[in-house]
Order: C-alpha cells, then structure tokens, then sequence
C-alpha cells in the first residue's frame, strides 16, 4: 500500500487559479520523498489537501490507505505533521508544547528526549514560545511532528529557517527516521539537501506534476548533461580539444590551461572522451560530475516563472481569490490551527 496517492486531485481556488491540475502522485511506504516545485507550483495546496485543510474540487487523495477527506481522523492518528507556518502557543513554553501533542495522541513519548533529536536546548525549551527565534520555533515545530513516532511524516518546507548546521541536522533527522520505518514526504527549495536526502522526487510546476523518479531517473529521462575533466601534462600540438565534441553523445568540449573538459549528454560517452585524450597526452587527474538536481530541476520548470502564475500563465490571480475564505465549494472543512492537529 503506498503511503500516499492521489488520483486526478484538482484544486481550483475561484475562476482563475487552478492550484493543483489532475495530480497522480504515489508515494511508497518507507521512502523519503521530495515534493518541489517554484514558489505556487501548488506543493502546499497538494499538502493541504492530504491533511484535509482544504478540500479537493476533483479527484481523491488516500494517506495510508485512508481517504484524506472522509477518514481524517485515521490519518491523523498516524501522521505527524510539520505544516507551512506551524502555530505556536506564545505563552506555553517548548517543552509543554511537545507534552500538549503527546496527550492529544495518547502517546507516551518523552517530550525530553524528542527535543533533543529536533535540538531545542535544555534552557530553551522550558522558555515561552513567544520568545523563540525563527530556528527555535521550526525546531520546536518538528519536535511536534515528531510525537506519537508517526508512520508518515509530512514537512512543508521543514529547513526553512534553519541555519545551515540546522538544516544538516534536519537531514540526519529524516535519514534516521527513515531509517526507522517512518514515510517521509517533505517540500523543500534547498535543492542540494534533497537531493542529499531523498530516494525519490516529484517535481510540480504551474500544478502539475512534471517528473516523478529518482534523481538517476531523471538524469536518464532528460539526458541532463554530465561532465568529465581531465588534466593533462600538455596539450600536444595539433590536438583541438573542441574536437572531442564531435564524438557521439558529447555536447561540446573546451580546454582552459591543461585541463580539457567534455560536457557529454550520454553519459557513456565520458568514457570515448577519456580513451581519445589518453591517446594524445598523459592523463593526470580525471574529474566527473553529474548534472545536480538544481539543474535537473530548472530543465523541468524552465518555463515557469516561481511566481504562481504557472508555466503557461493560467493560475494568474494568486491567493486574493480567495480572501473571503472559500472557494466556492461549500464543503470546506472547519478552519483549524494546522500546527497542533498533528
Ligand atoms: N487560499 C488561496 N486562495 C487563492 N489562491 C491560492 C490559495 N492558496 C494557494 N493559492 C494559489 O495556488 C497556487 C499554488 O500555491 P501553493 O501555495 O500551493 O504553492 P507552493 O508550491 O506551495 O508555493 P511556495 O513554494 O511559494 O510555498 C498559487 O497560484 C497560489 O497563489
């Protein structure tokens, strides 16, 4: 059973803005999962959907083999949640924060020892959340998630606000979650992190889902370029390294000192590139790189400008269409403070 799936699931907010457009998403059980995506590519809507925040317009949406909209309660009991920017308690300290969650799930977790794996220190977590930096609070926040050891965690954008040896630990944190059993399905624009990270990635762009693989997948499906350096002792006379950019599946080729680089489309050809070097000169040192999934990613979205209008320009109004709370349907479920209904 997949730890999440969709099917057809559209979220239209008014005339205008179609948020989510006919997303099949799976998501296995056990992996760890990034959902990316330009700024209003329509990842938290998707997210809020599963959590039944807000409700689809079409198609359906399953967490843990239950339905998002009509079996919430099932889900809640087994997902932990980090939402786009969790509510705190200003007068509640952290550790009460965590102590609050556990009895709310009826789970017998030491808030202690969760905020040390979410690092909030000793004398932080017994101070009020009011007084808590950005960092804190997202620490804080995903110790929350954290409560009742969940069998699917559910983090938009769970880096944001962390200082760089933060978003690290987060990363061991998701690995040793993973390790233990634990779904994870996280958003993120740190693109390195995920890629560090993650088993598999979905890319949405103007609502749609544009990929769906492993990083290696996609590197294969859009033959995103790799690169070979090799030094040389000199480059002999007579040999134009840009020549090597005629060999099948090198893009093209350049030298700068004695180093002479390949960017090649298959990544086969790296080794066609090497054997024609070594035939003219003395291999010194060899350098390969993969396309980054930074690059993976702007090859999807190239066309979408991150500003929620979408790649073809038909989500255009962003979130003023709904400023009077609906959209239209009127089903939605009861406005709720996301950030402690995990
Ligand atoms: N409540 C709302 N009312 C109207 N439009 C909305 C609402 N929520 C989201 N939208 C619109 O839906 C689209 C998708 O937004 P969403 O927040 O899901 O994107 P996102 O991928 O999470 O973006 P980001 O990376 O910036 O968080 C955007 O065009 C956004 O303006």
């Amino acid at each position: 059973m997949p730890a999440i799936e969709t099917r057809g699931l559209t979220k239209r907010f008014g005339e205008d803005v179609v948020a989510v457009d006919s997303l099949n998403l799976t998501v296995e059980s056990g992996e760890i999962f990034g959902f990316l995506g330009p700024n209003g590519a329509g990842k938290s809507t998707t997210i809020n959907v599963l959590l039944d925040f807000i409700r689809p317009t079409e198609g359906s949406a399953e967490v843990l083999g239950h339905d998002a909209q009509r079996e919430t309660q099932a889900i809640r009991e087994r997902v932990g949640v980090l939402p786009e920017g969790a509510t705190l308690y200003d007068r509640l300290t952290g550790r009460e924060h965590v102590e609050w969650v556990a009895d709310t799930k009826r789970a017998d977790d030491d808030p202690d020892e969760i905020l040390d794996r979410v690092g909030l220190g000793r004398e932080d977590r017994q101070r009020r959340a009011g007084g808590y930096s950005k960092g804190m609070s997202q620490r804080l926040a995903l110790g929350m998630a954290l409560v009742g050891d969940p069998d699917l965690l559910i983090l938009d954008e769970p880096s944001s606000g962390l200082d760089p040896n933060g978003i690290q630990e987060m990363r061991d944190l998701l690995r040793e979650e993973a390790e233990r059993g634990t779904t994870v399905f996280f958003s993120s624009h740190i693109l390195p992190q995920v890629e560090a990270v993650c088993d598999r990635v979905g890319i949405m762009s103007g609502g749609r889902l544009v990929a769906e693989d492993t990083i290696e997948g996609l590197r294969e499906s859009t033959g995103g370029s790799s690169q070979i350096t090799a030094t040389v002792d000199r480059i002999p006379d007579g040999f134009d390294p840009t020549e090597l950019g005629t060999l099948a599946g090198v893009e093209r080729a350049s030298s700068d000192g004695n180093a002479v680089t390949a960017v090649c489309s298959d990544p086969g050809a790296k080794m066609d590139v090497l054997k024609r070097i070594d035939e003219v000169a003395t291999v010194r040192d060899i350098r390969s790189e993969e396309a980054s999934l930074e690059e993976l990613f702007n090859r999807y979205t190239a066309a979408d400008p991150g500003d929620g209008t979408g790649p073809t320009g038909s989500a255009e109004a962003g979130r003023t269409t709904e400023a009077s709370g609906s959209d239209g349907s009127d089903d939605e479920p009861a406005e709720e403070s996301a950030g402690v209904t995990a």
